[in-house]
Parts: C-alpha cells; sequence; structure tokens
C-alpha cells in the first residue's frame, strides 16, 4: 500500500481536443467553435463506446455521444484561465502556472534583423518567412531548398519559428544544431518566442512527407510547476510523447518519446507496467499536428475513434490505487475558419478502478485544477493556481 490515495496518476491530454466554445472564445476569434462536436457531425456520429462509458456524454452531447446512466468515471470541463490558447500554456497551467501575457507572434513574418542573424549564423538563406500551414509551405518552398539549400522558415498564430529542411540536404543533427542557434536568439526579449521546432522533411517534389523526428525547442516554464514539486519530493514524474519538450526538461524524472497517438498509447502502457510512484503524462499529438491544423475532420474523427478503442486495455491494466485523467490543452477545430488552435473548453474524464464512479467535478475555472489535485494526492506544495478536485474524488471516504 502507498501513502497516498492514488500511488499513479496518468494524465492523457488529447491534444486539442476542445469541446465547444469557452466563455471568452470571442476575444480569440473562435465563437462557434466545437472541436468535438463538429468532427462528430461530419462523422455523422462518432463510435466512442469507451469513452462514452467513462462520461463523455454527460459532459459533451454531440451525434453518436449521449449521457449514460452510470458513467465509469467522474467527469466535468474545464475553461482556460491563461491569454493563450498554445499547447505549451495550456500544459504549463495542468501544472499549476497562469500565463497572463501571450507569448508574442509574428503575424507579418519575423523581423529582417532576426533573420539577418540567423543567416548569419547558420550560413544558409532563409526563404518563406511568413505564417503558413507546414504541409503547404513544404509543398510551395521545397523544391527550392532542395536546390540551393536556403532554409524554410515559417510561423504560424502561436509563438512559434519553425525551420523546415529535406532531410538529404541539411542532415538531421545540422537542422537540430540550427534550431539551438535560433533558440538562443530568441529566448529573452524582445522576441521571447514560445517554441522553435525543427520540421524535417523526405521525399521528392509533389510528395514531400514530414518525418518524426521534429523537435521542439520551448522555453523554460516561467515558474516552478507541480512537476518541479514531484521531483523535489523525489517521486516520478514519467514524461511521454511531447511533454518533455513542453516543460523543457523541467521535473522531469524520465522521458518517453513517441512517433504516434498509437505509439504514444503503447508508451503509456510501458508506464503502466512499470513499478513507480507518481505521474506519467502523456500528450497525444497527432490529433492536432496531423488532423486540427490540417482541418481534415475525418482524420481527426477515426483517430478520436482509434483513441478509444485503445482505452479498454489501458483501464483493464490499471491497478486499485491508480487514476487515468483524460483531458485536452485547447481546441483546434477542423471545420473552423483558418488552420490554427480555437479557444474551447476541455473534457475532464478521472477514472479509477477504486473510486465510486460518476462524480459531477463542475466547470472547473483553470487546468491547474489538474495540478493542484496531484499536488494534493502527493502531498507536494501547492501551486498557485488551481484548486484540488481530490476530495469530490474520495467523497464519502470510500476510496
Ligand atoms: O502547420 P504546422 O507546421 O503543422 O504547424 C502547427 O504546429 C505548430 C506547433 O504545434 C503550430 O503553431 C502550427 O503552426
Ligand atoms: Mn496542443
Ligand atoms: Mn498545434
Amino acid at each position: 500500500m502507498s501513502n497516498y490515495p492514488f500511488k499513479r496518476m496518468f494524465v492523457v491530454v488529447m491534444d486539442s481536443v476542445g469541446i465547444g466554445e469557452a466563455p471568452d472564445a470571442e476575444q480569440f476569434g473562435d465563437k462557434g467553435a466545437d472541436t468535438l462536436g463538429h468532427i462528430a457531425e461530419k462523422m455523422e456520429g462518432l463510435k466512442v463506446p469507451n469513452l462514452e462509458k467513462l462520461g463523455l456524454g454527460m459532459i459533451k452531447k454531440a451525434p453518436g455521444i449521449s449521457a449514460v446512466s452510470s458513467p465509469e468515471a467522474s467527469y466535468g470541463i474545464m475553461e482556460e484561465a491563461s491569454q493563450s490558447k498554445d499547447t505549451m500554456t495550456g500544459h504549463w497551467e495542468m501544472m499549476g502556472l497562469y500565463i497572463g501575457e501571450p507569448f508574442q507572434t509574428f503575424p507579418d513574418g519575423f523581423p529582417p534583423d532576426l533573420i539577418g542573424k540567423l543567416e548569419e549564423a547558420t550560413g544558409r538563406k532563409v526563404i518563406g518567412n511568413k505564417v503558413a500551414s507546414g504541409t503547404e509551405i513544404i509543398e510551395e518552398l521545397g523544391e527550392a531548398h532542395v536546390k540551393s539549400g536556403d532554409l524554410i522558415v515559417y510561423t504560424s498564430a502561436d509563438s512559434v519559428l519553425q525551420i523546415a529542411a529535406h532531410e538529404d540536404i541539411v542532415p538531421i543533427e545540422e537542422l537540430y544544431d540550427i534550431c539551438e542557434k535560433a533558440r538562443k536568439m530568441t529566448y529573452d526579449p524582445p522576441y521571447m518566442l514560445g517554441r522553435i521546432i525543427a520540421r524535417p522533411f523526405v521525399g521528392d517534389a509533389g510528395s514531400f512527407e514530414r518525418t518524426s523526428n521534429r523537435h521542439d525547442y520551448a522555453l523554460k516554464p516561467f515558474g516552478q510547476t507541480v512537476l518541479n514539486y514531484l521531483e523535489d519530493s523525489s517521486l516520478d514524474s514519467l514524461a511521454v510523447g511531447k511533454i518533455s519538450d513542453i516543460f523543457d526538461n523541467e521535473g522531469i524524472t524520465d522521458s518517453l518519446r513517441t512517433t504516434s497517438n498509437m505509439d504514444g498509447m503503447d508508451k503509456l502502457m510501458q508506464t503502466i507496467r512499470r513499478d513507480f510512484t507518481g505521474l506519467s503524462f502523456l500528450n497525444l499529438v497527432d490529433f492536432d499536428a496531423k488532423f486540427g491544423h490540417r482541418r481534415d475532420p475525418i482524420g481527426y474523427g477515426k483517430a478520436i475513434e482509434e483513441f478509444d478503442q485503445r482505452l479498454p486495455e489501458v483501464m483493464e491494466s490499471l491497478n486499485e490505487d491508480d487514476i487515468l485523467i483524460i483531458t485536452a490543452d485547447h481546441g483546434n477545430d477542423p471545420v473552423h475558419p483558418g488552420t490554427d488552435h480555437t479557444r474551447e473548453v476541455v473534457p475532464l474524464l478521472a477514472y479509477s478502478p477504486s473510486v465510486t464512479p460518476g462524480r459531477d467535478l463542475g466547470t472547473r475555472k483553470t487546468f491547474a485544477d489538474v495540478g493542484a489535485t496531484i499536488a494534493e494526492n502527493f502531498n507536494v506544495p501547492m501551486p498557485e493556481y488551481g484548486s484540488s478536485f481530490l476530495s469530490i474524488l474520495n467523497k464519502n471516504g470510500d476510496k
């Protein structure tokens, strides 16, 4: 028996699976956004029996998703407090930080002095330098890049500087080195960019394909997160998928990289089979990168169905004193105009074999409630933001 209500907590972030516009969606240009709802409509009914059994229909009704009489999980809705809808802010807030000022974005491309510095430091010219979708810009400029060796630099509505390069033209190690240089140049004000992202691709003109050698170089979280508190208390803080990039390795005791959502689920299972005490924190980025930004509601719907099919295996493998929390970090409605994230509320489903299911966790005003719950469970310092819902899960002391 462990000393904690839950010996192991598994947090699964379905990247960008929002469940409807946030109260402040209009400020973000996202009125009417509804990632899950619109996908379910396009799919003419989403087949997610396992999420439905957990209680998804208690917080979101959509074609194929209905409320059940006895949900197996406790359920709620979370709003993001931070003034941003990107991945870093979503995850940092989940672990207890509040980001008041959004990171800087560059809707007109990066200023000439920064591009000049990058060209000087890398010995390669820059092409692109505009807001673009990653798959479209390699179609547009990939051939020119292959001929000249120039770097394709682009950004988005997020605070990102992305560098795309063909793996045969700019070897991966060189691309990573270039990104590290770009990271150093933009770490501090006036740029203070959220992320530099290496975007390697392969193939021939007309059929270029991005590879899983993508690498993100984030800023360090602006303060201590629950991950640091776990690490400081000699508990495990396992990062699966992009989590270690998102936190720039802060507060992470072990990191397992992934190549896809299904690989992410395999690695989650690996952590379930390990003996540890603490957190296993997984991000499933395909929803966002492969389908949300690509505005592909059918691909997105199938990916959600595929995820759903993996849930029984996960739930059956959990020990009595484990808990699984499923949530998301922002929306990315594939039928919304543009190709960017959308300001939405996210699902909160919490399942443990030993907890009386079906508790209503209500509408949480910040993602930080997840971090606060983890902190209270492991008796580590509480984050500045967030209030724990552990007592709701434990109500009646029946755990
Ligand atoms: O269009 P691609 O290259 O997938 O980029 C998307 O991925 C970035 C990071 O998640 C976002 O900022 C968005 O620009
Ligand atoms: Mn995200
Ligand atoms: Mn994204």
